[in-house]
């Protein structure tokens, strides 16, 4: 599995700290992730001659005076600009060293900041926990309207490396190059859209592990895939891949369960039942004839022997929030099977209905909101917080849908770490997407994975299969585009 670990910024300080204590002098990382940062520059933007360095007080400034003297020795055209004095010795030395060689440092942001080839974002790294104060964020503000590249080093100034939230002014960078341990504010929310393309060097610091640093989340991509996919033995019958039943498609939204129950067999179902209004069955079989579809009528709930047959249950996609809908969940819950909960049926929940323990929950932040009845920005502004609480309350497995999902599983005592895709794009996030990715993980369940990994591998199969859609254009990306890359990656 190509999966990262992830790390609070308190544990990459602990880390840097343990470094330094086995004897690699504080200058000597400064100067490797000025080195790292250097290269990366060379190998990312080899046209660039003109570089503007942007340095703060601490020591993420002291990794640009590093980089702003490499730069120069190279024969590149280097401008510094300096918020402040650097204040640590380690800053202070390296910035000596630049001025050596003939650098000087303006304490002004250049006026002709859009001529740069490139900006090297050196202003704050992970020392920041509140909003940038001026003139802090008004240089932020100066370096996004430039137009220009921007090459962050560590973080991208302003945004918080834990929450991957910025509360004030936070630069976008084109490119980020993070030192000694990753950290998850750049893997889901707003800090994986500010990151860029993200970069890392471990400056050669000892391992986390073998320094007894646990990880605080784990990033999984795309190369995690194969390895974890359910394999379908050579003399499989329809059966041994399970028997997904989805519930939903309420009046005017036949098109939701549709989308999930396709998703399913493209994802390797044996079975696919669907439980919806009569008045959408006759276009679901004409559509996709591989399903079987019960009608459902106004006061009626699904035939006790389809529930029965079911191996898991797919609840959610257009089920609507009136009483057809709740009947339908109430009788999907009755039957205790491996479920996956989504859109309309979380309303439910977040009314009072309850999840059962081997469920997967999937809200998307509106949806999270609600059911911890707080804001979308509160959800937004920690998503890995809100993720736990989730998990806790209800006691299930738990998938934060948004830029950088997250998986956690609320349903064992021991807190299992959280999971972050790192894969998907914006044009996942259209109506529908969401009825294709309950339908992938009913699949997997289906195949015999358990709800943890079936969220897990479920969600980046989605992702993924959005990423190899969006190859031709995000905009206009529909969730039946996702349909073909689903079926080639499943077989992957
Ligand atoms: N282990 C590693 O990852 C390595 C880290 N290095 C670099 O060092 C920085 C962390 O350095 P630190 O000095 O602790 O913090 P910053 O450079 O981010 O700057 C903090 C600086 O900023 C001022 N400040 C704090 N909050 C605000 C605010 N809201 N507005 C304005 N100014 C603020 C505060 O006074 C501090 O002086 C890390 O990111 C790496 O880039 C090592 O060089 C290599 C190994
Ligand atoms: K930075």
């Amino acid at each position: 599995m190509q999966d990262h670990p992830l790390y609070r910024s308190d544990s990459v300080r602990e880390l840097d700290r343990l470094t330094i204590a086995s004897g690699v002098a504080a200058i000597e990382l400064m100067r490797r992730a000025g080195w790292a940062a250097f290269n990366w520059l060379q190998r990312r933007y080899p046209e660039a001659r003109r570089i503007c360095v942007l340095c703060g007080p601490g020591n993420n400034g002291g990794d640009g005076y590093v980089v702003a003297r490499l730069a120069r020795e190279a024969g590149l055209e280097v401008q510094l600009a300096a918020l402040a004095e650097p204040r640590s010795d380690e800053a202070r030395a390296v910035a000596a060293e630049w001025q050596r060689i003939g650098g000087s440092s303006r304490s002004r942001l250049p006026d002709d900041l859009d001529r740069a080839d490139l900006i090297v974002d050196a202003l704050f790294g992970i020392g920041i926990q509140s909003a940038l104060r001026e003139p802090a964020a008004s240089w932020v503000r100066a370096v996004n309207d430039s137009g220009r590249p921007v090459l962050a080093l560590d973080v991208p100034s302003g945004l918080d490396a834990d929450r991957g939230c910025a509360v004030g002014a936070a630069v976008q960078a084109d490119s980020t190059i993070s030192f000694v341990g990753r950290k998850q504010g750049l893997y889901t929310g707003r800090g994986r859209a500010l990151a860029g393309e993200r970069q890392f060097d471990d400056l050669g610091a000892g391992s986390a592990a073998q320094s007894g640093i646990s990880a605080s989340a784990i990033a999984i991509d795309r190369r995690s895939l194969s390895a974890a996919l359910p394999k379908r033995a050579d003399d499989a019958h329809k059966g041994a891949a399970g028997h997904v039943l989805a519930l939903g498609g309420d009046l005017g939204m036949g098109g939701a369960i549709r989308l999930a129950a396709e998703a399913a067999l493209r994802c390797g179902a044996g079975l696919v039942s669907v439980a919806t209004r009569p008045e959408h069955v006759g276009a679901l079989l004409a559509g996709r004839p591989e399903c079987m579809a019960h009608a459902v009528p106004e006061h009626e709930v699904p035939p006790a022997d389809l529930l029965a047959r079911a191996t898991v249950l797919a609840i959610g996609p257009g089920l609507g929030r009136g009483g057809w809908g709740l009947s339908m969940l109430e009788a999907g819950l009755s039957a205790g099977k491996p479920s996956v909960l989504d859109a309309d049926a979380l309303w439910h929940v977040a009314q009072g209905a309850r999840p059962p323990k081997r469920a997967v929950i999937t809200p998307h932040p509106g949806e999270a909101a609600r059911l911890l009845e707080c804001s979308v920005e509160d959800i937004q502004s920690d998503r890995f917080a809100a993720l736990r609480l989730l998990a806790e309350r209800f006691r299930c497995v738990v998938l934060l849908k948004g830029n950088g999902s997250l998986i956690a599983d609320g349903s064992t005592q021991d807190p299992t770490p959280s999971y972050v895709v790192d894969a998907g794009n914006p044009g996942l996030a259209v109506g529908g997407s969401g009825d294709v990715l309950t339908g992938v993980i009913a699949a997997l369940l289906a195949q015999g994975l358990a709800p943890l990994q079936a969220a897990r591998i479920g969600a980046l199969l989605h992702a993924t299969a959005g990423d190899v859609a969006a190859e031709q254009g995000q905009r206009g990306l529909l969730p039946s585009d996702l349909m073909s890359p689903l079926r080639q990656l499943i077989n992957a």
